[in-house]
Protein backbone atom coordinates (compact mmCIF):
# COMPACT_ATOMS: atom_id res chain seq x y z
CA UNK A 1 0.00 0.00 0.00
CA UNK A 2 1.91 3.06 -1.33
CA UNK A 3 0.24 6.22 -2.64
CA UNK A 4 3.01 7.98 -4.97
CA UNK A 5 2.50 11.62 -6.86
CA UNK A 6 4.97 12.20 -9.86
CA UNK A 7 4.72 15.91 -10.18
CA UNK A 8 6.12 17.20 -13.81
CA UNK A 9 3.44 13.75 -15.50
CA UNK A 10 3.09 14.92 -18.71
CA UNK A 11 7.14 15.84 -19.77
CA UNK A 12 9.57 13.75 -21.25
CA UNK A 13 10.69 11.72 -18.01
CA UNK A 14 6.93 12.42 -16.54
CA UNK A 15 5.24 10.40 -18.75
CA UNK A 16 7.71 7.00 -19.00
CA UNK A 17 8.15 7.57 -15.77
CA UNK A 18 4.55 7.50 -14.65
CA UNK A 19 4.52 4.17 -16.78
CA UNK A 20 6.55 1.90 -15.10
CA UNK A 21 5.67 3.63 -11.40
CA UNK A 22 2.06 2.18 -12.64
CA UNK A 23 4.12 -1.11 -13.28
CA UNK A 24 5.10 -1.32 -9.62
CA UNK A 25 2.90 -3.64 -7.96
CA UNK A 26 3.84 -2.26 -4.91
CA UNK A 27 2.15 0.98 -5.62
CA UNK A 28 -1.55 1.35 -4.71
CA UNK A 29 -2.48 5.24 -5.73
CA UNK A 30 -0.51 6.97 -8.18
CA UNK A 31 -1.51 10.66 -8.69
CA UNK A 32 -0.26 12.20 -11.29
CA UNK A 33 0.12 16.23 -11.83
CA UNK A 34 0.97 18.51 -14.37
CA UNK A 35 0.15 21.69 -15.50
CA UNK A 36 -0.80 20.91 -18.88
CA UNK A 37 -1.80 17.68 -20.63
CA UNK A 38 -1.97 15.43 -18.01
CA UNK A 39 -5.82 14.20 -18.39
CA UNK A 40 -4.43 12.49 -20.96
CA UNK A 41 -1.45 11.14 -19.91
CA UNK A 42 -3.42 9.60 -16.65
CA UNK A 43 -6.25 8.20 -18.66
CA UNK A 44 -3.77 6.55 -21.06
CA UNK A 45 -1.58 5.08 -18.78
CA UNK A 46 -4.73 4.18 -16.09
CA UNK A 47 -5.78 1.21 -18.54
CA UNK A 48 -2.38 -0.53 -17.82
CA UNK A 49 -3.65 -3.93 -16.11
CA UNK A 50 -2.32 -3.57 -12.47
CA UNK A 51 -4.27 -2.38 -9.11
CA UNK A 52 -2.47 1.20 -8.74
CA UNK A 53 -5.37 3.72 -8.93
CA UNK A 54 -4.18 6.69 -11.40
CA UNK A 55 -5.64 10.20 -10.94
CA UNK A 56 -4.94 13.19 -12.90
CA UNK A 57 -4.40 16.23 -11.75
CA UNK A 58 -4.44 19.49 -13.60
CA UNK A 59 -2.88 22.94 -12.34
CA UNK A 60 -2.03 24.59 -9.41
CA UNK A 61 -6.04 24.50 -8.05
CA UNK A 62 -5.38 20.68 -8.21
CA UNK A 63 -1.76 20.61 -6.44
CA UNK A 64 -3.00 20.42 -2.66
CA UNK A 65 -4.96 17.60 -3.65
CA UNK A 66 -2.32 15.49 -6.01
CA UNK A 67 -0.19 15.63 -3.25
CA UNK A 68 -2.60 14.61 -0.54
CA UNK A 69 -2.11 11.57 1.67
CA UNK A 70 1.01 10.54 -0.42
CA UNK A 71 4.10 8.59 0.69
CA UNK A 72 6.68 9.44 -2.06
CA UNK A 73 6.72 12.28 -4.11
CA UNK A 74 8.80 12.32 -7.50
CA UNK A 75 9.85 15.52 -8.79
CA UNK A 76 10.73 16.12 -12.67
CA UNK A 77 9.05 19.30 -13.32
CA UNK A 78 10.51 21.80 -14.82
CA UNK A 79 12.42 22.73 -17.84
CA UNK A 80 15.56 20.79 -19.20
CA UNK A 81 18.50 21.75 -21.19
CA UNK A 82 19.31 22.97 -24.50
CA UNK A 83 22.83 22.51 -26.41
CA UNK A 84 24.94 24.54 -25.09
CA UNK A 85 23.40 25.37 -21.72
CA UNK A 86 24.73 24.10 -18.10
CA UNK A 87 22.60 22.59 -15.43
CA UNK A 88 22.94 26.00 -13.83
CA UNK A 89 21.15 27.63 -16.83
CA UNK A 90 17.91 26.11 -15.60
CA UNK A 91 18.28 27.69 -12.32
CA UNK A 92 15.89 30.47 -12.96
CA UNK A 93 13.15 29.06 -14.09
CA UNK A 94 13.40 25.72 -12.03
CA UNK A 95 14.03 26.94 -8.50
CA UNK A 96 10.90 28.74 -8.49
CA UNK A 97 8.87 25.71 -9.62
CA UNK A 98 10.80 23.18 -6.94
CA UNK A 99 9.76 25.86 -4.32
CA UNK A 100 6.03 25.87 -5.03
CA UNK A 101 5.63 22.22 -5.16
CA UNK A 102 7.77 21.36 -1.94
CA UNK A 103 5.43 24.21 -0.16
CA UNK A 104 2.39 22.47 -1.36
CA UNK A 105 3.71 18.55 -0.01
CA UNK A 106 5.04 20.65 2.99
CA UNK A 107 1.46 21.66 3.64
CA UNK A 108 -0.22 18.53 2.39
CA UNK A 109 1.59 15.38 3.30
CA UNK A 110 4.58 16.82 6.08
CA UNK A 111 5.87 13.11 6.20
CA UNK A 112 6.11 12.50 2.54
CA UNK A 113 9.63 11.43 1.19
CA UNK A 114 10.25 14.08 -1.77
CA UNK A 115 12.82 12.70 -4.99
CA UNK A 116 14.15 15.67 -6.82
CA UNK A 117 14.79 15.35 -10.19
CA UNK A 118 14.71 18.75 -11.36
CA UNK A 119 18.04 20.31 -12.47
CA UNK A 120 19.90 22.00 -11.24
CA UNK A 121 20.00 19.03 -8.58
CA UNK A 122 22.88 20.16 -6.76
CA UNK A 123 20.21 23.49 -5.79
CA UNK A 124 16.82 22.49 -6.31
CA UNK A 125 17.56 20.20 -3.18
CA UNK A 126 18.78 22.73 -0.59
CA UNK A 127 15.70 24.95 -2.02
CA UNK A 128 13.46 22.12 -0.56
CA UNK A 129 15.47 21.80 2.40
CA UNK A 130 14.85 25.59 2.90
CA UNK A 131 11.02 25.12 2.35
CA UNK A 132 10.56 22.45 4.71
CA UNK A 133 12.53 24.32 7.21
CA UNK A 134 10.49 27.44 6.71
CA UNK A 135 7.01 25.25 7.67
CA UNK A 136 8.84 23.66 10.18
CA UNK A 137 8.50 19.99 8.75
CA UNK A 138 12.24 19.33 7.64
CA UNK A 139 13.43 15.55 8.39
CA UNK A 140 16.89 15.50 6.53
CA UNK A 141 16.08 11.95 6.37
CA UNK A 142 13.07 11.97 3.86
CA UNK A 143 14.81 14.06 1.03
CA UNK A 144 16.91 13.30 -1.71
CA UNK A 145 18.31 14.66 -4.71
CA UNK A 146 17.72 11.71 -7.53
CA UNK A 147 21.31 11.01 -8.99
CA UNK A 148 20.87 7.52 -9.98
CA UNK A 149 21.24 7.96 -13.65
CA UNK A 150 25.26 8.89 -12.80
CA UNK A 151 25.10 5.07 -11.39
CA UNK A 152 22.96 3.73 -13.72
CA UNK A 153 25.36 5.53 -16.47
CA UNK A 154 28.82 4.60 -14.81
CA UNK A 155 27.49 0.72 -15.00
CA UNK A 156 26.57 1.27 -18.23
CA UNK A 157 29.87 2.75 -20.14
CA UNK A 158 32.38 0.47 -18.02
CA UNK A 159 30.34 -2.28 -19.95
CA UNK A 160 31.11 -0.09 -23.41
CA UNK A 161 34.99 -0.62 -22.81
CA UNK A 162 34.96 -4.12 -20.71
CA UNK A 163 32.76 -6.34 -22.58
CA UNK A 164 33.00 -9.53 -20.06
CA UNK A 165 31.28 -7.11 -17.13
CA UNK A 166 27.80 -7.93 -16.76
CA UNK A 167 26.18 -3.91 -16.24
CA UNK A 168 22.97 -5.13 -14.74
CA UNK A 169 24.96 -6.13 -11.86
CA UNK A 170 27.63 -4.13 -11.53
CA UNK A 171 27.40 -1.22 -9.20
CA UNK A 172 29.68 1.50 -8.98
CA UNK A 173 29.28 4.20 -6.20
CA UNK A 174 29.09 7.52 -7.33
CA UNK A 175 29.42 10.87 -4.80
CA UNK A 176 29.24 14.25 -4.44
CA UNK A 177 26.65 16.10 -6.93
CA UNK A 178 24.97 15.85 -10.42
CA UNK A 179 26.35 18.36 -12.60
CA UNK A 180 29.67 17.82 -14.49
CA UNK A 181 32.75 17.78 -12.03
CA UNK A 182 30.89 17.56 -9.36
CA UNK A 183 29.46 13.77 -10.21
CA UNK A 184 32.60 11.84 -9.17
CA UNK A 185 32.61 7.67 -9.87
CA UNK A 186 34.45 5.93 -7.55
CA UNK A 187 35.78 3.52 -10.41
CA UNK A 188 38.24 2.02 -7.47
CA UNK A 189 35.47 0.87 -5.79
CA UNK A 190 33.06 -1.11 -8.27
CA UNK A 191 31.80 -4.17 -7.10
CA UNK A 192 33.77 -5.80 -9.54
CA UNK A 193 37.46 -4.85 -9.95
CA UNK A 194 37.81 -3.10 -13.15
CA UNK A 195 41.61 -3.35 -13.28
CA UNK A 196 41.81 0.12 -16.10
CA UNK A 197 44.89 1.81 -16.45
CA UNK A 198 45.22 5.44 -15.66
CA UNK A 199 44.16 6.82 -19.10
CA UNK A 200 40.88 4.57 -18.85
CA UNK A 201 39.95 5.68 -16.06
CA UNK A 202 40.24 9.41 -16.87
CA UNK A 203 37.95 8.94 -20.05
CA UNK A 204 35.25 6.81 -18.53
CA UNK A 205 35.46 9.38 -15.25
CA UNK A 206 34.81 11.97 -17.79
CA UNK A 207 32.35 10.67 -19.63
CA UNK A 208 29.98 9.74 -16.67
CA UNK A 209 30.50 13.36 -15.41
CA UNK A 210 29.42 14.49 -18.76
CA UNK A 211 27.15 11.73 -19.95
CA UNK A 212 24.30 14.29 -20.14
CA UNK A 213 25.59 16.90 -22.37
CA UNK A 214 25.93 13.75 -24.60
CA UNK A 215 22.44 13.18 -25.00
CA UNK A 216 21.78 16.73 -24.95
CA UNK A 217 24.09 16.94 -28.10
CA UNK A 218 22.52 14.27 -29.40
CA UNK A 219 18.65 14.85 -29.26
CA UNK A 220 19.55 18.42 -31.03
CA UNK A 221 17.62 20.93 -29.17
CA UNK A 222 14.61 18.56 -28.31
CA UNK A 223 15.70 18.39 -24.56
CA UNK A 224 17.77 15.73 -22.36
CA UNK A 225 17.71 12.61 -21.26
CA UNK A 226 14.06 11.12 -20.79
CA UNK A 227 13.82 7.59 -21.10
CA UNK A 228 17.17 6.67 -19.03
CA UNK A 229 15.79 9.35 -16.56
CA UNK A 230 13.15 7.53 -16.47
CA UNK A 231 14.45 3.94 -16.00
CA UNK A 232 16.77 5.77 -13.52
CA UNK A 233 14.11 7.41 -11.26
CA UNK A 234 11.88 4.30 -11.27
CA UNK A 235 14.54 2.34 -9.81
CA UNK A 236 15.28 5.04 -7.17
CA UNK A 237 11.77 5.22 -6.76
CA UNK A 238 11.11 1.02 -6.37
CA UNK A 239 14.24 1.11 -4.03
CA UNK A 240 12.59 3.78 -1.46
CA UNK A 241 8.99 1.47 -1.94
CA UNK A 242 11.09 -1.43 -1.02
CA UNK A 243 12.60 0.04 2.02
CA UNK A 244 9.30 1.82 2.65
CA UNK A 245 7.79 -1.73 3.61
CA UNK A 246 10.74 -3.05 5.72
CA UNK A 247 13.65 -4.23 2.90
CA UNK A 248 17.42 -2.35 3.17
CA UNK A 249 18.22 -1.12 0.39
CA UNK A 250 21.52 1.15 -0.82
CA UNK A 251 21.63 3.63 -3.45
CA UNK A 252 23.88 6.46 -3.98
CA UNK A 253 21.93 9.64 -3.67
CA UNK A 254 22.71 13.25 -2.85
CA UNK A 255 21.32 14.16 0.52
CA UNK A 256 21.32 16.48 3.41
CA UNK A 257 24.67 15.32 5.20
CA UNK A 258 22.98 16.29 9.32
CA UNK A 259 20.64 12.82 7.70
CA UNK A 260 23.85 10.45 9.67
CA UNK A 261 26.19 13.11 10.92
CA UNK A 262 28.20 9.88 12.16
CA UNK A 263 28.24 8.16 8.93
CA UNK A 264 28.80 11.59 7.30
CA UNK A 265 32.38 11.65 9.03
CA UNK A 266 34.12 9.86 6.40
CA UNK A 267 32.95 11.69 3.21
CA UNK A 268 33.99 14.45 5.11
CA UNK A 269 37.26 13.28 5.75
CA UNK A 270 37.52 12.79 2.13
CA UNK A 271 37.31 16.50 0.98
CA UNK A 272 33.82 16.90 1.46
CA UNK A 273 34.87 19.68 4.26
CA UNK A 274 31.54 21.80 5.49
CA UNK A 275 29.65 20.74 2.76
CA UNK A 276 25.57 20.47 3.97
CA UNK A 277 24.91 18.07 0.81
CA UNK A 278 26.28 15.54 -0.99
CA UNK A 279 25.84 12.44 -2.45
CA UNK A 280 26.95 9.31 -0.95
CA UNK A 281 25.80 5.31 -0.96
CA UNK A 282 22.59 5.73 1.48
CA UNK A 283 21.17 2.62 3.35
CA UNK A 284 17.67 3.38 3.16
CA UNK A 285 14.75 2.17 5.71
CA UNK A 286 11.47 2.96 6.61
CA UNK A 287 11.99 6.02 7.58
CA UNK A 288 14.37 6.86 4.42
CA UNK A 289 18.15 7.34 5.23
CA UNK A 290 18.75 4.69 7.43
CA UNK A 291 22.56 5.33 7.84
CA UNK A 292 25.19 6.64 5.14
CA UNK A 293 27.36 3.19 4.19
CA UNK A 294 30.92 3.45 4.77
CA UNK A 295 33.17 3.22 1.60
CA UNK A 296 35.15 0.34 1.75
CA UNK A 297 38.46 0.56 3.93
CA UNK A 298 41.66 0.78 2.20
CA UNK A 299 40.35 4.08 0.64
CA UNK A 300 40.11 6.35 -2.54
CA UNK A 301 42.91 6.60 -5.02
CA UNK A 302 44.63 9.69 -4.92
CA UNK A 303 42.95 10.94 -8.60
CA UNK A 304 39.65 10.40 -6.42
CA UNK A 305 40.68 11.98 -3.88
CA UNK A 306 41.63 15.10 -6.00
CA UNK A 307 38.35 14.47 -7.86
CA UNK A 308 36.62 15.16 -4.70
CA UNK A 309 37.93 18.44 -4.04
CA UNK A 310 36.93 19.66 -7.23
CA UNK A 311 33.69 18.96 -6.98
CA UNK A 312 33.10 19.98 -3.60
CA UNK A 313 34.29 23.57 -4.12
CA UNK A 314 31.56 24.02 -7.78
CA UNK A 315 28.83 21.91 -5.31
CA UNK A 316 29.67 24.49 -1.84
CA UNK A 317 28.08 27.68 -4.81
CA UNK A 318 25.83 25.35 -5.80
CA UNK A 319 24.44 24.81 -2.65
CA UNK A 320 24.39 27.85 -1.56
CA UNK A 321 22.62 29.61 -4.35
CA UNK A 322 19.69 27.06 -3.26
CA UNK A 323 19.76 28.47 -0.29
CA UNK A 324 19.84 32.41 -1.03
CA UNK A 325 17.23 31.86 -3.18
CA UNK A 326 14.46 30.92 -0.60
CA UNK A 327 16.19 32.87 2.36
CA UNK A 328 15.80 36.04 0.07
CA UNK A 329 12.48 35.22 -1.05
N1 LIG B 1 18.30 14.31 -12.02
C1 LIG B 1 18.63 13.87 -13.21
O1 LIG B 1 19.48 12.97 -13.34
C2 LIG B 1 17.98 14.41 -14.43
C3 LIG B 1 17.22 15.54 -14.37
N2 LIG B 1 16.59 16.04 -15.48
C4 LIG B 1 15.78 17.25 -15.31
O2 LIG B 1 14.40 16.91 -15.20
C5 LIG B 1 13.59 18.04 -15.56
C6 LIG B 1 12.48 17.62 -16.52
O3 LIG B 1 13.01 17.19 -17.73
P1 LIG B 1 12.02 16.72 -18.95
O4 LIG B 1 10.99 15.82 -18.45
O5 LIG B 1 12.90 16.32 -20.05
O6 LIG B 1 11.34 18.13 -19.31
P2 LIG B 1 9.95 18.37 -20.08
O7 LIG B 1 9.91 19.79 -20.48
O8 LIG B 1 9.74 17.33 -21.13
O9 LIG B 1 8.86 18.10 -18.95
C7 LIG B 1 8.74 18.91 -17.83
C8 LIG B 1 7.31 18.89 -17.37
O10 LIG B 1 7.21 19.71 -16.22
C9 LIG B 1 5.97 20.39 -16.31
N3 LIG B 1 5.95 21.56 -15.43
C10 LIG B 1 6.46 22.79 -15.65
N4 LIG B 1 6.17 23.60 -14.63
C11 LIG B 1 5.46 22.86 -13.73
C12 LIG B 1 4.87 23.11 -12.49
N5 LIG B 1 4.95 24.32 -11.91
N6 LIG B 1 4.23 22.11 -11.87
C13 LIG B 1 4.17 20.88 -12.43
N7 LIG B 1 4.68 20.57 -13.61
C14 LIG B 1 5.33 21.56 -14.25
C15 LIG B 1 5.82 20.73 -17.78
O11 LIG B 1 4.48 21.05 -18.12
C16 LIG B 1 6.32 19.45 -18.43
O12 LIG B 1 5.26 18.54 -18.64
C17 LIG B 1 14.57 19.05 -16.16
O13 LIG B 1 14.85 20.03 -15.20
C18 LIG B 1 15.80 18.22 -16.45
O14 LIG B 1 16.98 18.99 -16.47
C19 LIG B 1 16.69 15.43 -16.68
C20 LIG B 1 17.44 14.28 -16.80
C21 LIG B 1 18.19 13.71 -15.71
O1 LIG C 1 22.08 16.64 -18.83
C1 LIG C 1 20.99 17.11 -18.45
O2 LIG C 1 20.69 18.31 -18.52
C2 LIG C 1 20.00 16.18 -17.87
C3 LIG C 1 20.65 15.42 -16.79
O3 LIG C 1 20.73 15.84 -15.67
C4 LIG C 1 21.35 14.19 -17.17
O4 LIG C 1 21.10 13.64 -18.25
O5 LIG C 1 22.17 13.74 -16.37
Amino acid sequence: MVSVAVLGAAGGIGQPLSLLMKLNTKVTKLNLYDIVNVPGVAADISHVATNAEVKSYLGPKELADAVSNIDLAIIPAGVPRKPGMTRDDLFKINAGIVKSLVEAIAENSPRAIIAIISNPVNSTVPIAAEVLKNAGVYDPKRLFGVTTLDVVRASRFVRDIRSDIDSTTLRVPVVGGHSGNTIVPLLSMASTSLDLNDKAVEDLTNRIQFGGDEVVKAKDGAGSATLSMAYAGARFADSVIRALSGESVVEPTFIDLTADAEGAKQIRELGAADLAFFAVPVELGKNGVERIVPLPAGGITEFEREAIKVAAGALATNIATGVNFVKSA
